[in-house]
């Protein structure tokens, strides 16, 4: 059954995979601060996730929220996470409890697992013949202040998944891109999402049941060293790509 979705961040590069792949397939309100600059499916909301009237007013009559907008720079400044990761997140949950929404999935990262990458590890971690996998259950540790403000998203959801019994799934996504993935970078390969695994992925999120998730959100990589075991089981993820065919 379609589903009234709000897609934050709509005008970026996960927002543009997962149109591309479910355009016709839910009725789509789309918030970003950008203006749109191309024809996209439903109502476009011009406002910044951290004005709160203009969210709650977007939330309306919304099943699910996809929350993507935010700083994606895995150098972004304190300032710009604090506002744009945290308080902006914060803003899109509170209202989304407000006006009934059932289900939030919010687009994490990888960077909020990256110190597990320790010198140790790399690069053996990211090579198909190295067993070494994150799955989910480990505490988050951080790369940096992008990466603490996506366990901060994490944990926003957590708590308005215990107080409001909001449904909520953290989707800790890898490296998107299109076509192909990173050309001589052993780390993106191994974490590659592609697009039409991503637009899957969010499909699985606006349509499946869950409680509280978290989950890796790449393709199917020989070399990967994130578990796609809890996407597949609480969302029924069936990734299609897979970085080694592109070898
Ligand atoms: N692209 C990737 O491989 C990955 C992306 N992510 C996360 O996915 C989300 C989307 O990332 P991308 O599409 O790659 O980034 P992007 O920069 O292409 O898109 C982000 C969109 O959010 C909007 N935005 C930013 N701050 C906003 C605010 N305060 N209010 C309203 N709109 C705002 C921007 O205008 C932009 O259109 C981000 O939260 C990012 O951290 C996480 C891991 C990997
Ligand atoms: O969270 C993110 O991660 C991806 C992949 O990280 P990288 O360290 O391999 O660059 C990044 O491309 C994206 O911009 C970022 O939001």
């Amino acid at each position: 059954m379609a589903q009234s979705v709000l897609l934050t961040g709509a005008a970026g590069r996960v927002g543009e995979a997962i149109l591309e792949g479910l355009a016709d397939d839910h009725e789509w309100r789309l918030l970003d601060r950008d203006p749109p600059t191309e024809d996209y499916p439903g109502e476009f909301v011009v406002s910044d996730i951290t004005e709160e009237e203009a969210v709650r007013e977007a939330m309306d009559g919304i099943d699910v929220v996809l929350h993507l907008a935010g700083d994606p720079r895995k150098t972004a400044p304190w300032d710009s996470v604090l506002t744009n990761n945290i308080d902006g997140t914060q803003t899109v949950f509170e209202a989304a409890v407000d006006a009934g929404v059932e289900k939030v999935a919010f687009a994490s990262s990888n960077h909020a697992v990256g110190h597990y990458e320790t010198e140790e590890r790399t690069p053996d971690m990211y090579r198909t013949d190295d067993d070494y996998l994150l799955d989910g259950t480990e505490l988050p540790r951080p790369g940096n202040l992008y990466g603490v403000s996506k366990v901060a998203g994490e944990s926003l959801g957590r708590y308005y998944h215990d107080e409001y019994g909001l449904s909520v799934v953290n989707v800790r996504i890898g490296n998107l891109t299109r076509g192909h993935p990173p050309i001589d970078y052993e780390r993106g390969q191994a974490m590659w999402l592609s697009y039409r695994d991503c637009a899957h992925l969010f499909d699985r999120c606006i349509r499946a049941d869950y409680g509280y998730e978290i989950v890796y959100g790449i393709s199917d990589n020989d070399r990967k060293y994130y578990s796609l075991e809890r996407a597949k089981e609480a969302l029924g993820y069936e990734p299609r790509d897979n970085s080694a065919d592109h070898d």
